[in-house]
């Protein structure tokens, strides 16, 4: 893949780091957009603050980019709780989760990123952790090992994932809350455009600011990269002002779709198009045609083509929508006035 194709990917690139910490929301209040999460978030802390307990165990899943993370450290900072930050993959074995366990406070929020990457043995210890605040752990080997139980202070596990399909049953089912991002309108990606263009004293105007937040595929992280590379075209090629015409030949240089689509999104569309005469087909079909993962495919893209309505989900598989075929300046197929060409969908 180029660069600029990359330039729209919505997973996380370590370069974002400290551009990132400058204009990551620390309160909800600064939260934009997800207004479901945010009124349901704001009672469930207040409450649990007034009775001085923990919060319940937060399960947050949606795609990658649209505020897991930034969700979880506002949950912390609003429960005037520390933060212990882990993931997944890095617990290896039983004795890294219980090292973390025994170290915590009461009120404290352990935030577990990739929650669906946790091995079964380490999933096992977090069970009763989570249920009753106890730590129930065979320390030692052969002869020597022992099994011992530790009470735990109350304390509140935020689980992000991308993937909750993957979460195994017990462990969803010890989330008291749980939380579904979705992905964000033009209006608010506006707003976080021109809020991250304050604090980093750029001048954006409004319209400059609509026109990347319409092609930031409903994603505030991509949102504030384009901003990043329109702000390096602003101070090049124009006075450093960023207005719609410097915005539009910006991203037009940059080749990023004008619907925010990017090189995936792109593939994958034209593969069932072109290879599967636009559907329907499975997804592992699909897979294998884009050379991509079936759960890349699941969490990672298409949730973003469906929602825009460029992708059907039917139930013999994927279908391109007349507005993909029209996308690529093709004519859909066999479509005569008022049949309905998705009339099996599930
Ligand atoms: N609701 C929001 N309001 C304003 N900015 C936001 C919001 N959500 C996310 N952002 C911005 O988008 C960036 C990406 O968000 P974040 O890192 O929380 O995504 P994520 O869901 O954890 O992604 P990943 O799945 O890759 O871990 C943040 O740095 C933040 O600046
Ligand atoms: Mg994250």
């Amino acid at each position: 893949m180029s660069e600029q194709d990359r330039l729209i990917s919505p997973e996380n690139r370590g370069e974002d780091d400290r551009f990132d910490r400058a204009i990551r929301p620390r309160t909800l209040s600064d939260y934009r957009g997800q207004p479901a999460v945010r009124e349901q978030m704001e009672i469930f802390i207040e409450a649990a603050r007034k009775r001085g307990d923990a919060l319940d165990h937060t399960l947050i899943f949606g795609p990658p980019g649209l505020g897991k993370t930034t969700l979880a450290n506002i949950i912390a900072e609003e429960m005037g709780a520390n933060l212990r930050q882990t993931s997944g993959p890095v617990l290896e074995r039983p004795g890294d989760l219980a090292a973390i366990l025994t170290n915590l406070e009461p009120g404290d929020v352990l935030f577990v990123d990739e929650i669906h990457r946790l091995s079964p043995v380490v999933e096992e210890v977090l069970y009763p952790a989570m249920e009753d605040f106890q730590l129930d752990i065979v320390i030692g080997e052969g002869p020597a090992a022992r099994s011992i139980k530790l009470d735990l202070p109350p304390f509140t596990l935020v689980g992000a994932t991308t993937r909750a399909g993957l979460l195994t049953s017990p462990l969803r089912a010890r989330f008291g809350i749980v939380q579904r991002l979705e992905f964000y309108n033009e209006q608010d990606l506006s707003f976080i455009v021109r809020r991250s263009a304050d604090i980093l004293n750029l001048p954006v105007d409004d319209a400059g600011a609509n026109q990347i937040a319409r092609r930031s595929r409903g994603t505030p992280r991509i949102a504030n990269r384009l901003l990043r590379r329109v702000r390096d075209y602003a101070e090049v090629r124009a006075d450093g002002r960023v207005t719609e015409t410097v915005a539009k030949k910006a991203m037009d240089m940059l080749k990023v779709d004008p619907n925010g689509f990017d090189l995936m999104d792109r593939k994958l569309m034209l593969s069932i198009i072109e290879k599967f005469d636009g559907g329907p087909v499975g997804v592992d079909s699909l897979a294998a045609a884009i050379g991509e993962e079936r759960g890349t495919i699941e969490d990672v893209i298409e949730p973003f083509l469906i929602q825009q309505g460029f992708m059907k989900r039917t139930a013999r598989g994927r279908m391109a929508t007349s507005s993909a075929w029209l996308h690529f300046g093709l004519q859909p197929p066999g479509h005569r006035p008022g049949e309905d060409l998705f009339a099996d969908e599930d």
